[in-house]
């Protein structure tokens, strides 16, 4: 059984940057997009990113930016693996994919059944996709990182047509439940490792990289 990949996001600051490569942790998310709390500016970004290890994969999470200040991130970021997290298109997907050597991920809000289906249309475009719950306008205008979690019943025994990850809600209290009743291949948390918004605890990052790596999916 392959180990589970657990991406820590929404890190802005050097020590939770360590903390995180230190716990486990094989990604590390950075999210630039300005209505989030957990937003870091591009040269800021570069720099955490120059402390990861070459094992630990950088992600650059952005929601809906424009090609020309997706291409100014990308040149001075580097990283391993770009996450979009708002409505881009297919389309847009595979230009990215098939002129770049990044991972492309797409998160899509998993609301039902029809979603997962349909969420099958990012298979040639994407490398992964990252089923997230739908962002509900009580929450914010946040399309993510509003720490609410998803049916995972949706995911239990679905065949996938292609990689992923879950995402939505999860904590160091509930990651093994999660991936034991989805089979979830890669965990990705970001709220629920925080202190107060925005603001991320050491200590749930460990707990949260040290429940993950323990889990083992439930036998089907
Ligand atoms: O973290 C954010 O602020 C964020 C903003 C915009 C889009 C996505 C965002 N975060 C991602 O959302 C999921 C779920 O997060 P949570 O664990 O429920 O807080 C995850 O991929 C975050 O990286």
């Amino acid at each position: 059984m392959p180990e589970t990949l657990i991406k820590i996001c929404g890190l802005t600051t050097p020590e939770t940057v360590d903390a995180a490569v230190e716990a486990g942790a094989t990604h590390i998310g950075l999210v630039h997009f300005p209505d989030s709390p957990r937003h870091i500016a591009i040269s800021d970004a570069a720099k955490l990113r120059q402390r990861l290890p070459r094992h630990v994969k950088a992600v650059l999470l952005t929601v809906n930016l424009d090609p020309k200040a997706t291409a100014l991130a990308l040149q001075a970021i580097e990283p391993d693996v770009l996450q979009l997290h708002g409505s881009e298109t297919v389309e847009w997907l595979k230009l990215i994919k098939d002129n770049s050597k990044l991972e492309v991920w797409k998160a899509v809000g998993l609301k039902d059944r029809g979603t997962l289906e349909r969420a099958e249309r990012f298979k040639d475009a994407a490398h992964r996709v990252i089923y997230d719950a739908p962002s509900h306008a009580s929450a914010g205008a946040l399309p993510g990182g509003n720490g609410l979690t998803l049916d995972w019943r949706l995911l239990m025994n679905y065949r996938h047509a292609m990689d992923w990850g879950l995402a939505g809600g999860l904590t160091p209290d509930n990651v093994a439940d999660a991936i034991r009743y989805t089979g979830a291949p890669l965990v990705d948390a970001s709220s629920g490792l925080e202190s107060e918004r925005g603001v991320k605890d050491i200590g749930r990052i460990k707990a949260f990289c040290q429940a993950a790596r323990e889990a083992q999916p439930a036998q089907v």
